[in-house]
Order: C-alpha cells, then structure tokens, then sequence
C-alpha cells in the first residue's frame, strides 16, 4: 500500500517510524511519505492561512497551497483516494478501515485552523474519489491525530503487518465478522498478583469452557458498555441465559 500525507506539521508523524507500521516500512509492505504543505506556499513566510469569506472565527486554509500540492503528488489518471479528516465528515468505521486497507493509495490531507477551502476538495473530486471522514464525536485542532488513527487501523489490516501476534479477523467490529462484542478480560502471568488470582477456568486446559468463559464475559461487558450491539450477535440459548443472569 501506498500511503501520502500531506500537513503543516510533519513531525506529527514520527510514530510512522516505530512499532509494527514502522517493521511494514522497511519490509516494504508500506511506502509512506509525509509531505509539508508549505513546501507548495511560495510567498516569504509560507502562508498557507487567511480570512474566512462571510466572517466568523478563525482561518481558512487557502486553496492554492493545497491544489499545487494535490497535483504534485497525485498525477492526472492515477489510482489514488484522498481522504480528508473533518468534525463534519462519514464516521470512520472498523468496515472503512477494512476498504481503505484495499485501496493501492491512500492520499491523507490534513487540515488546520477552521479547515480547507473548500474549492480544494471539489477540485480533487474532479479527478479522484474523495472521502470527508470523522473519527468521532469530539472536536480536535486539525487532522494529524485523525490520520495516525486512520493509518494504524488501516495498517494493521494489511497481511504481513500484524505478525504472528494476532488476527484482525478477531477483532470486535472486524468486517464480516459474524459478531460484535466488546472483548472481555484478558490476563498473564503471574498467576497470583496482589492476592488477585487469574479465573481458574482460564488454567483449567479445558478449551470448551474456556472459550465459554470467554463468551459470557464479552456479553456481559458489551450488555453493560454498548447494549446496542448485541441485537447485531446470533444468541444461543446459552447466550441468553447468560444475559438474563
Ligand atoms: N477527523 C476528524 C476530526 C476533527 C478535525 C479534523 C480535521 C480538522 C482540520 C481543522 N480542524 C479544527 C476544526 C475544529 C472545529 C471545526 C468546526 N468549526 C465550525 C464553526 O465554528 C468553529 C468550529 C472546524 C475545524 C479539524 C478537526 N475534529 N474532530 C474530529 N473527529
């Protein structure tokens, strides 16, 4: 996968070097590049920045630096989506993630102050597919931390990418998957700690009621926590025995 990201502040985006995104760069798996758009700001102190038109608070990000940089990483008739983070963007999903982990390129523009004029993302529409996207309902000073989110559960989707370690296809909201729950607790040694001891049924060996066991807790936590999900669950009867408790 190829991944660009384009900012006014690059060193957002050191952590693209470490952990297992950092392993996937090297082997190749990943070819990322950061881009500072101020690198395409031409004037003497780089302004990338003015005056909202019709007033209200704050700046605007101004179209050009943006066009000048679109064109430059992303050249007539290729294959790239551009994805720009904003409060008012589709929410960013687990399945969203599962799509982008599909796509050869991903384009990430990152915006600052109130956003980007919005002439940049109807001229980029014009010559490819463009996604407005939020990664929740909480309001941030621009779109860095929305795109290290993005990037690492896109990422970690990619074959290769998470190792041995453990399976996307396990996750809670993994696309396809039969099931929602929250995962339940998970422990490791020492068995004992602070006269706290690890549930018997965990060192019974006895993999049925383990995974029983494992069950009942991601039903209770995800009753308690997010009810909403369970009606998207196939119950047995062992299920709702375990909810009506
Ligand atoms: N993904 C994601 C995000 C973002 C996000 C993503 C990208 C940018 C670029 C600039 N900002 C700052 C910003 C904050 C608030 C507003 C709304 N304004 C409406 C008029 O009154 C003032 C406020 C606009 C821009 C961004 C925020 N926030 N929360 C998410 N889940």
């Amino acid at each position: 996968m190829k991944l660009d990201i384009v900012t006014i502040f690059p060193d957002y985006f050191a952590p693209l070097d470490v952990s297992l995104l950092g392993k996937a760069r090297q082997r190749g798996d990943v070819d990322a590049h950061v881009h500072d758009l101020r690198g395409w700001a031409h004037d003497r102190h780089r302004t990338v920045d003015d005056t909202p038109y019709g007033g209200g608070p704050g700046m605007v990000m101004k179209p050009e630096p943006w066009g000048e940089a679109l064109d430059a990483i992303v050249p007539p008739g290729s294959s790239a989506r551009l994805v720009v983070p904003t409060p008012s963007g589709r929410p960013f999903t687990q399945e969203l993630a599962g799509a982008y982990a599909a796509e050869p390129w991903l384009v990430f523009a990152c915006g600052r102050y109130e956003g980007i004029d919005a002439r940049v993302i109807e001229d980029a529409r014009s010559r490819m597919p463009v996604d407005e996207v939020s990664i929740g309902d909480y309001v941030l000073a621009g779109g860095e931390s929305a795109v290290l989110v993005m990037v690492e559960a896109v990422t970690r989707l990619l074959p290769g990418v998470l190792g041995n370690a453990g399976s996307a296809a396990d996750d809670s909201f993994a696309p396809g998957r039969m099931e929602a729950l929250l995962e339940g607790p998970v422990y490791t040694k020492p068995p004992d700690w602070r006269g706290r001891p690890v549930p018997p049924v965990l060192m019974s060996g006895n993999h049925g009621a383990i995974a029983r066991w494992r069950r009942d807790e991601a039903l209770r936590r995800t009753a308690a926590i997010r009810p909403e999900l369970i009606a998207r669950n196939a119950l047995d009867d062992a299920d709702r025995r375990t909810l009506s408790e």
